[in-house]
């Protein structure tokens, strides 16, 4: 592991590193905040997913969470959204929804996608291990938020391992995956036709067949243009009622699907994780 950037933030570091990955068979950065807290003990970690197109320095650059992660001493990793490289499969039609960009944190089973886009054990597995080792955060505290295919990997990821966090969170979710061209173009190349094996990705589907809880928490612009055809938020609201899953999902006038969304709310979520995360 190399250390490609290093920056003083709220008397935390903000931290860029590369690295060769197994398990996406590939060349990979990630960022990684660390608050002052991290030098007197190890902290909770937080995994930041992010959206499409994004790569971990969209975050870094426009979220606003170093302050609030130093004031609640959380760690937050940053990962990278798809492997990269010049080798790696991209979207034949040049499109910025799937391939380089938009690995959607599955493992794909399908050719070419197979080779490089496991990027549900790179976030899940790989990555945090890897930090674990050489920096003091506790793996026993972990939650997982993120942003638009984040917030979709985050929800999902969490579903399925209710053991492994604490609190999961998101902003603007794809909620159901299943149920938007987004989520049916990606999943389709990724997983193949067969869309019964892709349910286990899909929050809505993973709520509904759920027997642990977590704590979780939906932040979502009204003036977001992609909530209608891609983020179905109601479903994530429905799935959540039918199966008496306890969770906090709001709405918020005027917001769009931006960065300044994301910002305005940060804080919020850092809180809510910490809460979660503490003792
Ligand atoms: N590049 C696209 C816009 C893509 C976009 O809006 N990406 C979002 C995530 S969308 C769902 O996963 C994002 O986070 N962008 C990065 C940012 O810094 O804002 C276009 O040209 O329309």
């Amino acid at each position: 592991m190399e250390q490609a950037a290093t920056a003083l933030s709220f008397g935390g570091k903000q931290l860029r590193f590369k690295h060769h990955s197994t398990v996406l068979n590939c060349e990979m950065h990630f960022s990684l905040f660390l608050p002052p807290q991290a030098t007197a003990g190890s902290v909770p970690l937080l995994t930041w997913l992010s959206g499409l197109t994004c790569t971990d320095e969209n975050f870094v650059q426009k979220a606003c969470a170093q302050r609030a992660a130093a004031e609640y001493g959380v760690a937050i990793l940053a990962p990278d959204t798809s492997p990269r490289g010049e080798c790696i499969a991209d979207d034949p039609d040049g499109g910025w929804d799937l391939g380089l960009g938009a690995g959607f944190y599955v493992n794909a089973t399908q050719a070419p996608w197979a080779e490089h886009y496991q990027m549900y054990d790179y976030v899940l597995e790989e990555l945090p291990s890897l930090v674990a080792k050489e920096h003091s955060v506790d793996l026993s505290r972990q939650g997982i938020f993120g942003h638009s295919m984040g917030g979709h990997g985050a929800l999902s990821i969490a579903l399925k391992n209710p053991s492994r966090f604490r609190s999961v969170s998101a902003f603007a979710p794809i909620c159901a995956p299943l149920h938007c061209s987004w989520g049916e173009k990606a999943f389709s190349a990724y997983l193949g036709a067969d869309r019964s094996l892709w349910a286990q990705y899909d929050s809505c589907e993973l709520i509904r067949r759920s027997t642990e809880r977590l704590p979780l928490l939906v932040d979502q612009g009204s003036g977001d243009s992609f909530l209608e055809t891609q983020l179905k938020t109601p479903l994530l609201a429905s799935a959540c009622k039918d199966s008496d899953y306890p969770s906090t999902i709001r709405m918020h006038d005027g917001y769009d699907h931006s960065y300044f969304f994301i910002a305005s709310f940060m804080d919020e979520h850092i809180a809510f994780h910490a809460q979660h995360c503490a003792g």
